[in-house]
């Protein structure tokens, strides 16, 4: 691949994509969790991945984080493939989970440090930038609080603080807010969002809940199971709230198929 391809190639592309658990001889047999999938998604796009419980969303997600791959079909992110090139990737994708995953006896600072240790920034600079990204998530002063010490939505702010300090071109979401109140979900998406955009990363969203998309992406991508688009929509600002109604109908109808 040419480098005037790869800056017009898509971070994440599934081609034909499926993937299937199991085998003909298992007593359970074959289970089809992603069917024939194509999906692009551009760099710098915000992408919330809906789908109902089951859908193959966190399937979708193992396979471009690297941690799994396609039966058939290709997954590449920036142009690679990320089970196989799996060293290619340290430092390039941030993952937030649904459970902060903070390790309980490092403070919050140390917890951000860690993704910054792996790559083995020195000392002074990891610091440094732990404690700029703590301070742009809300929790200067926090630095020295031990997870245990923070509320749910403060401990998901330090793993975001965490994502965003090792500077990955890719963040991939896997339904972070969902253990948090509306309201602390709310706040926290809408800022999430805004730090994705002013610094140029791509993301990928994975949720089940239809508000939480629409607060969320600037593309939203509904799955049928098994994962198949069901329906890929832009969310711009040029789209008025009676289109934002009718399009929260349609998925809503979708969903509940
Ligand atoms: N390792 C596995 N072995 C067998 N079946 C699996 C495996 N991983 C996932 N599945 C099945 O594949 C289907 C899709 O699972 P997946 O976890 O991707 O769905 P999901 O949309 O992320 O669901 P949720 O919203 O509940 O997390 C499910 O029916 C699940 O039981």
């Amino acid at each position: 691949m040419t480098s005037k391809d790869q800056a017009s190639a898509p971070e994440i592309r599934f081609d034909r994509v499926s993937k299937v658990f199991g085998s003909p001889d298992a007593p359970s047999g074959v289970f089809r969790a992603v069917d024939d999938l194509s999906l692009d998604i551009g760099r710098g796009q915000l992408v919330a991945l809906l789908g109902k419980t089951g859908c193959g969303k966190s399937t979708m997600f193992n396979m471009i984080a690297g941690l799994s791959e396609p039966s058939e079909g290709t997954v590449l992110v920036s142009g690679q493939n990320p089970f196989r090139n799996f060293d290619w990737f340290r430092g390039k994708i941030a993952i937030v989970f649904q459970n902060d995953r903070l390790l309980p006896w490092r403070t919050a600072i140390q917890n951000v440090e860690l993704g910054l240790e792996m790559l083995d920034i020195p000392k002074a600079e990891r610091r440094d930038t732990a404690k700029q990204w703590l301070s742009k998530l809300g929790l200067a002063g926090h630095e020295d609080d031990y997870p245990h010490a923070l509320s749910g939505g403060m401990r998901q702010r330090v793993s975001i603080a965490r994502a965003f300090a090792t500077n990955a071109e890719l963040l991939l979401c896997d339904e972070p807010f969902s253990a948090l109140d509306e309201i602390t979900a709310q706040k926290l998406r809408t800022e999430f969002a805004r730090l994705v955009r002013e610094n140029g990363k791509t993301a990928v969203f994975i949720t089940h809940s239809i508000n939480e998309a629409f607060d969320i992406g600037d593309r939203i991508v509904v799955l049928k199971r098994p994962a198949r688009i069901a329906h890929d929509i832009a969310m711009s600002a040029d789209v008025d709230l009676e289109e934002r109604e009718k399009i929260r109908e349609t998925i809503r109808a979708s969903l509940s198929q």
